[in-house]
């Protein structure tokens, strides 16, 4: 009888006909006493933590992976946790630390390419982001979450941003760049503790820059007439590259400041400011984000963890390059990420 692969002979297959991404697939990160290196079930759900969280504690700790990707390391190894939800089951979570395990990497230092990568490689295809963000208006108070569902750009271009250059081109849909069916169960669990010191914005739209300084005061006016509600420095690539890897992707900001519109009215933003402001709440970004996870553990979610309704689309808009045309390295890559999508 034919064996179903496990996740490890699947990679190792994948990693064979890829020998320079060979070597360190299940290499311990650090020696942790029991803790497996290797995981071999596929884990649907990824958690990618941002300030202040670098951790997700009360969950168990199965294993932690360290993945060579086509595009490097990620930010962190992968912990993954089992998350037990009320009904009894358990399920798998992947989490990184986008900004590494001690917070060493600035905005435009994040392995984004690589985190999506590797997160995918697992059979990731439902990602929950998690950013401590400007408040850009005055009803969206320090310690409010916020479901944003959109985005403008205002990075410089200096960050990675795309799987697809260097001969082979994709131009992927980004008009939603959130996925607004697992906005809604994150809306719905957000909701359900309010009351409990959570309050929830169900839209908004998130200014990314560029950082890592904070924006002057005519910036922040600027995008406060542009209509932005919150602003932080990670959610691109992140977003971008979560779509173009098929994967279904919602970002959880929590304000932690008022950025420096205010002017005399308040003190303008400093990391001290960020970073009391998420240890302060960070019992409850934790509350909501285990919520969300209850919620997604649910049976009647399982098509939507998968992500089925994005399964295959980079085929097509990732293939415009005809064979002749592609560049030899990035075909490898490709067909690292996209097994059987491009042969
Ligand atoms: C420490 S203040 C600026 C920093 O905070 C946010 O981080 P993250 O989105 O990872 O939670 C913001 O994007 C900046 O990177
Ligand atoms: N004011 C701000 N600007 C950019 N990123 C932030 N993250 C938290 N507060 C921020």
């Amino acid at each position: 009888m034919l064996q179903r692969p496990t996740l490890f002979s699947r990679l190792s297959s994948r990693f064979a006909s890829f020998p320079a991404f060979s070597r360190s697939i299940a290499i311990p990160y650090r020696k942790m006493a029991g803790v497996p290196s290797t995981y071999s079930d596929p884990v649907h759900i990824a958690v990618i933590g941002g300030t202040g969280i670098q951790s997700l504690p009360g969950f168990n700790l199965a294993a932690t992976l360290t993945i060579d990707t086509p595009w490097g390391s990620p930010s962190s190894p992968i912990s993954i946790l089992h998350h037990d939800s009320p009904s009894g089951k358990s399920t798998p979570i992947a989490f990184i630390s986008r900004h590494g395990l001690h917070h060493e990497l600035a905005p435009h230092e994040v392995k984004n390419r690589a985190n999506i990568a590797a997160l995918r490689s697992l059979g990731v295809r439902t990602i929950i982001a998690f950013s401590a963000v400007g408040s850009l208006q005055e009803e969206i108070r320090p310690r409010d979450f916020v479901v944003p569902d959109q985005i403008i750009d205002r990075t410089k271009g200096i960050r990675p941003f795309t799987y697809f250059e260097g001969g082979m081109v994709g131009h992927v849909g980004f008009g939603d760049p959130f996925d607004e069916n697992l906005a809604k169960i994150v809306r719905k669990c957000g909701h359900a503790l309010e009351g409990e010191g959570v309050t929830l914005h169900d839209k908004g739209t998130l200014i990314c820059m560029e950082g890592p300084q904070f924006s002057t005061r005519a910036e922040s006016n600027l995008y406060r007439s542009w209509g932005g509600s919150v602003i932080n420095m990670s959610a691109l690539p992140e977003a971008k590259l979560a779509k173009e890897a098929e994967i279904a992707y919602q970002m959880i900001c929590m304000a932690t400041d008022y950025d420096c519109w205010r002017g005399e009215a308040g003190e303008d933003v400093n990391v001290e400011m960020v970073m009391g402001h998420m240890k302060a709440n960070a019992e409850n970004a934790r509350r909501f984000v285990g919520a969300v996870l209850d919620e997604l553990s649910k049976e009647e979610h399982a098509e939507q963890i998968l992500a089925k309704h994005l399964e295959g689309m980079m085929k097509f808009a990732g293939g415009i390059t005809h064979k002749q045309g592609r560049g030899e390295e990035v075909e490898k890559k490709l067909k690292w990420l996209f097994p059987g999508y491009f042969d």
